[in-house]
């Protein structure tokens, strides 16, 4: 389920591109910019941990959809797609601890 909600979606910011920046939410932040779209992100995240530190499950769902859509918009800009950070995802699921940590130059 959770991959076909993001695969939908990833379709749904990529048809954005082809629209007019008045038409929609999306298209009006890529019509914006990338700085525009970073602000957001950043916004979402501190959204987010507010929410955590309230300690009200539904509040943080909520934000943390908002940031996960966000972060797509970008990725989507950037012409990337959930693919891209899922199979990063299922790369590290493949790594031995100690081959993670090497990887982020922690190893002994
Ligand atoms: N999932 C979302 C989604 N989540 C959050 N948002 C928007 O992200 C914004 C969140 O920002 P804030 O919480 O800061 O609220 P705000 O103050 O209203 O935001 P700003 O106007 O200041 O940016 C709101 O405007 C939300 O409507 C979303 N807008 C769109 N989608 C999906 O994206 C698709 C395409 O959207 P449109 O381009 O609007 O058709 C939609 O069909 C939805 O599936």
């Amino acid at each position: 389920m959770a991959n076909d909600v993001l695969h939908e979606l990833a379709q749904v910011l990529e048809s954005r591109k082809s629209a007019p920046a008045e038409s929609s939410y999306v298209a009006g932040l890529y019509a914006k910019g990338l700085d525009a779209i970073l602000k957001k992100v950043g916004e979402e995240a501190t959204e987010t941990v507010m929410a955590a530190k309230d300690g009200v499950p539904e509040k943080l769902v909520y934000e943390v959809a908002d940031l996960w859509f966000h972060t797509l918009v970008l990725l989507a800009h950037q012409g990337l797609a959930p693919d891209d950070v899922l199979a990063e995802l299922a790369r590290r699921m493949g790594l031995s601890g100690l081959e993670e940590k090497a990887r982020r130059g922690q190893g002994a």
